[in-house]
Parts: C-alpha cells; sequence; structure tokens
C-alpha cells in the first residue's frame, strides 16, 4: 500500500468524490426493496393507488439519483485509474533508465516488459474497481443483510447461515489462487522473453532454419502460460456457481419459510418480496466481492513484480565534486570481479597512466578484460580494490554524469535507433551545426551518408536493419568524434571496416586539432601499433604496457600477437 499512496494522495480529491458516489450509490439501491415492500404493504395489499403512486415515485427518484451517481464514480474511476497506470508506468520507466549494472542483468528484458505491462494494467483494473464496484459490493451485502433483519429477523437467520458458508468459500478461494496468479505472471514473462529473443535473432533463426526449435520453445512457453490460466482461473470457475448455489438454497428457503410464516400471520406478502430481493442483492454483492478478493490477490502478486522493479539497486550518484575534468587517466593497482560473476577478478591489480591527449591501445586475446576496464572508467561498476583517476580525481568522488560527460564511447556492437542518420550523429551533441556534423562523418570515413539520395536525413529501420555492419560503425565513429569530449574511447569499433577504411579512420583521428586522449581497444596490432602507448592484457593482468617498440622487446604476449599477425601476413 506504501507503494501505491504517492498515486493515491495525487488523485485523492476525484478519488474520494468517486468512493462517496459509491456509497450514495449502494444506499440508493438499498432502499429499492423497502421502498417496494411500502408499493406492496400499503398501495396494492390495500388497493390504494394514490399509494401505489407515492411510493413507486420515490422508488423512481431514488433509481435516478443512483443512476447519477453511478455514471459520475465510472468517469471519475477510469480519470484516476488511467492517470496513476500512467503515472507508475512513467515511475517505472524512470527507475528502469537509473538501473545500475547488476540491476540490469537481475531481471529479464521479457519480464520487464510484462510488468511495465500486464502488472500495471491489473493495478490499474483494481483502482478502477476500487472506485466503481468494490465498496459498493461491502455496503450493499452488510447493508441488505441490516434492512432484511429489519424487516423479519426470524427469517434473516437464513442469511446469516448463507453468509458464513459464503465467507469461508472466499477465504478458501484466497489462500488458493494466490500462488496460481504470481505463476501466471511469470509465465507471461516467459513468453515475452521468447518473442523477444526471437526478434532480436529472426535473421540468425532464418539462416539457420531453426523454426522448429524457436516453435517448439514458443508452444512450451505458450501451454505452459495457458495450463497456468486454466490453473489460476479453475478456483473462480468452481467457487463462483458453488456461491449462486447456497445463495440459491438460501432464496428458496426464504420463500419456504416466509410462506409458513405469512400462512401463520408472522410475515406479509410485502416483507417477504423485499427479502428475496434483498437476497438476490447479497448474492450479486458476494459475487463482487468473490471477484474483489479474486482481484486482490492478482493485485497483490502484481504489486510483489512492480515493488522488485523499484527495490532495484540505482547506478551511482549523478552529480558530485563538479570538477572540470580533461582526459589525465590513471588506473592505480584495479582489481575487479563482476557481481553476480564467477568471482573471478575480470581485471586484477591493474595499473597504468594514460595523458592529456594521448593514445592508447589496448590489445589482447579475447576475455582478457579489455572492455572491463572501458565499463570501469564509464563507472558502469566501482573497482573491488584499487582507484580510477581522472585529473588526479577518484572516480568515486565524481558523478556518474560528470564521468560520462567527459567520455564518449563507441561500443563493439553500435546501436542505432530508428530516425535519421542525422539524429543518430547528433545524439551526444545535439547542439552541433551542419558543419561539424559534416566533418565528423568525413573523419569516420562515413563519405556513403552523402552519396544516399537523402543524405544525413536517411532514415534507418529499427536498430539500423538497412545498413551494413560496417556502415553502422562508421555512423557510430561519427557520433562518438561530434560529442567532442576529452576521452574518445572506441571498443573494437573498427572490427567491420575493411583494412584500407580502417587506416584511413586512425589516420584522420591522429590528424584531427581536438586535444583528445584517445583509449582503442583492439584485437589488431596494426591498430595498436598507431597509438602512443599499448597495454596489453592477458587473463585481466597487465602483461605490458609501453610503446610498440618496446613492447617488441620486452613483451612476450605482445611479440607473439604481432608476429601471429603482421609477420605472418607479410607471408602470405
Ligand atoms: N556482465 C558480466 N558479468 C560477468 N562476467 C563478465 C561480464 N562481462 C564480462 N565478463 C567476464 O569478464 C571477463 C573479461 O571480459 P571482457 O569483456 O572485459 O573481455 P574482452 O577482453 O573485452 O573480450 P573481447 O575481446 O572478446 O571483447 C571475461 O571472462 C568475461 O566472461
Amino acid at each position: 500500500m506504501k507503494l501505491y499512496s504517492r498515486y493515491f494522495n495525487r488523485y485523492k480529491i476525484p478519488f474520494l468524490i468517486a468512493i462517496c458516489c459509491v456509497t450514495l450509490e449502494a444506499v440508493c439501491d438499498l432502499l429499492g426493496p423497502t421502498l417496494m415492500s411500502h408499493i406492496i404493504n400499503n398501495g396494492i395489499e390495500s388497493g390504494s393507488l394514490d399509494k401505489v403512486y407515492y411510493w413507486g415515485f420515490r422508488m423512481l427518484l431514488v433509481t435516478l439519483i443512483g443512476a447519477v451517481f453511478a455514471v459520475t464514480r465510472n468517469n471519475l474511476a477510469s480519470f484516476v485509474s488511467q492517470r496513476m497506470g500512467a503515472d507508475l508506468r512513467t515511475d517505472l520507466f524512470t527507475k528502469i533508465m537509473s538501473f545500475s549494472e547488476e540491476s540490469v542483468d537481475k531481471i529479464e528484458s521479457g519480464s520487464l516488459i510484462t510488468r511495465m505491462t500486464n502488472d500495471t494494467s491489473q493495478i490499474v483494473q483494481f483502482v478502477n474497481g476500487i472506485m466503481r464496484i468494490f465498496l459498493k459490493a461491502p455496503i450493499t451485502c452488510i447493508g441488505s443483510i441490516i434492512l432484511a433483519s429489519m424487516l423479519n429477523l426470524r427469517l434473516s437467520i437464513i442469511i446469516y447461515s448463507v453468509v458464513a458458508v459464503v465467507a469461508i468459500l472466499i477465504t478458501i478461494s484466497m489462500k488458493l489462487s494466490y500462488q496460481r496468479f504470481y505463476q501466471l505472471q511469470k509465465a507471461m514473462d516467459r513468453i515475452n522473453t521468447r518473442v523477444q529473443e526471437y526478434l532480436l535473432g529472426i535473421r540468425l533463426v532464418k539462416a539457420f532454419g531453426t523454426y522448429d526449435k524457436e516453435t517448439r520453445e514458443f508452444e512450451e512457453a505458450n501451454q505452459n502460460l495457458m495450463q497456468k490460466g486454466v490453473s489460476s482461473l479453475l478456483v473462480i470457475t468452481v467457487i463462483s456457481p458453488l456461491l449462486s448455489l447456497f445463495v440459491g438454497f438460501g432464496t428458496v428457503a426464504v420463500i419456504y419459510i416466509g410462506s409458513r410464516l405469512f400462512t401463520l400471520n408472522m410475515a406479509n406478502a410485502g416483507d417477504i418480496t423485499a427479502f428475496t430481493i434483498y437476497m438476490a442483492q447479497i448474492l450479486s454483492s458476494l459475487l463482487m466481492i468473490t471477484n474483489v478478493f479474486n482481484m486482490f490477490v492478482r493485485t497483490k502478486a502484481s504489486t510483489i513484480r512492480i515493488r522488485e522493479i523499484f527495490e532495484c539497486d540505482e547506478d551511482f550518484k549523478k552529480s558530485g565534486m563538479k570538477e572540470e575534468l580533461s582526459g589525465d587517466i590513471v588506473f592505480h593497482n584495479v582489481t575487479f570481479a563482476y557481481p553476480g560473476g564467477s568471482g573471478v577478478p575480470a581485471v586484477k591489480n591493474l595499473s597504468f597512466t594514460v595523458k592529456k591527449g594521448e593514445s592508447l591501445a589496448i590489445i589482447g586475446p579475447t576475455g582478457s578484460g579489455k572492455s572491463t576496464i572501458a565499463w570501469l572508467l564509464l563507472r558502469f561498476y566501482d573497482t573491488g580494490e584499487g582507484n580510477i583517476l581522472i585529473n588526479g580525481i577518484n572516480l568515486k568522488n565524481l558523478g556518474v554524469d560528470e564521468i560520462r560527460n567527459e567520455i564518449a564511447i563507441v561500443p563493439q556492437k553500435p546501436t542505432l535507433f530508428s530516425g535519421t542518420v542525422k539524429e543518430n550523429i547528433i545524439w551526444g551533441n545535439k547542439n552541433a551545426t551542419a558543419e561539424e556534423i559534416s566533418l565528423a562523418a568525413e573523419q569516420a570515413e562515413a563519405e556513403f551518408i552523402t552519396q544516399m539520395p537523402e543524405g544525413f536525413e536517411s532514415s534507418l529501420g529499427s536498430g539500423g536493419v538497412n545498413f551494413s555492419g560496417g556502415q553502422k560503425q562508421r555512423i557510430s565513429i561519427a557520433r562518438g568524434l561530434l560529442k567532442k569530449s576529452s576521452v574518445l574511447l572506441l571498443d573494437d569499433a573498427t572490427s567491420a571496416l575493411d583494412a584500407i577504411t580502417e587506416a584511413r579512420v586512425l589516420r584522420n583521428l591522429k590528424e584531427r586539432k581536438e586535444d583528445q586522449t584517445v583509449i582503442i581497444i583492439t584485437q589488431r596490432c596494426g591498430t595498436a601499433m598507431t597509438a602512443d602507448k599499448v597495454l596489453v592484457m592477458e587473463n585481466g593482468i597487465g602483461v605490458g604496457f609501453g610503446t610498440h617498440a618496446e613492447l617488441i622487446k620486452s613483451c612476450q604476449v605482445y611479440r607473439d600477437i604481432y608476429e601471429t599477425q603482421i609477420e605472418s601476413s607479410k607471408e602470405a
């Protein structure tokens, strides 16, 4: 409930008005049967048409007022529940955007989508229900019992017995339903995750022709969802008819005992008629109450899943010391193991220095910890031991926005968004001029953009599907260059380029006037040789650091890479 109090506070006035309307509507409904008994007892039985008109008019008036309250609460319920749902989705999205890397790994994206859509809808429905029917049901039920008791105390014993049995049924239903609904939502997660993974790998599935496997896995998830759906509804499908049955028995008992009392002159026709109407009202409100509890159980399951998102760890604080940073980087005895990983450090006791304006290449076999250095520099994670300093300031004393504003990363896998090429390039620098955009594209050797009919205004399909891998990398490099940050981090960012284009990009980087620190993560020795310094990584350890010439002499791992790549290519 604490989770929702802020939303409730935001809309408490329309919420309370709706609650008042639904209460008054229930009172109007309750008055109906009593007014009916007056029509029969005072009007029909005594043959007075005036009394029939008198009580009939009152009955119509009460029904009309009830209808006005119903329309008002329906409108308010839609307004408040939909607004609360929209606010909740916005807050969830904001929270997800602030997730720490650990949190990103914790909940699968398919599950996040189900929580933001299905679970939020469940809550919207519940809030809507509270304002429309949920309060009405207990009021109508309790009111009907009281008013029926006032009409005839003897007959009301039947009502008490029926209500006691129903209360037991509802308790059983709640106990059985909760776990089933929780499992149902998890089954929905599985379906979403399957569809999402299929869509991400759609080309691979086509290329490998693994439709059967995909279909089978989807079918399994689908069957599982269907079974969980049936199982969660089973309780309701059994309990609801049982309720109707018990209330039906009660109504028959009222009519039977009522007619006996009538013949004994201990009850009159109007009261028995009103009593049976109250029984019908009790039945409908008990069915509503069962639905309320079922919805409550579903909402409880959804609330737990939504709360899990809000309880996830957030990224480090956004702002810290507000220092002017320029690009002097020091790694000092850094050791780091991924949280939730095997526990083996991805980098161990790593130390190196890059001065402002210098270029550093990081080379090493796959899995040696190269990209981890980039993630640590961007403070996606904090170091376990040791420190990383920018301009002599420990990253832990800086806010992530300050750090990330100073670093432009061009990731291993270029991420492009649907929109135009220009929109993708200016992503990190919204105020860039047309000249700056062209220059960045030129330096990234992305001349193909200008050769396209619509140039920078050309559209990219989802994820840049209409561009080649090398084209996507060059757009991504242009984006990194345009950010004009003090550090440029290229994580294997030229791997999809042919050797000539890659050499041109590296030359352009060198020839730029910018006083920018450039870190190039690469598998290629030819690329590493262009940098001022090279860091050689192996199994998370920095096994060599220096210029190309120094490393050829001093570092066996570097020499091996050089000989394998450069010498063998000369021989070929
Ligand atoms: N999110 C993660 N959780 C747990 N372990 C991880 C994670 N990311 C990387 N690792 C592990 O950390 C080690 C270093 O990975 P890293 O990505 O830094 O290597 P790399 O040198 O960049 O490799 P490549 O050249 O293949 O990109 C690997 O053993 C990898 O399995």
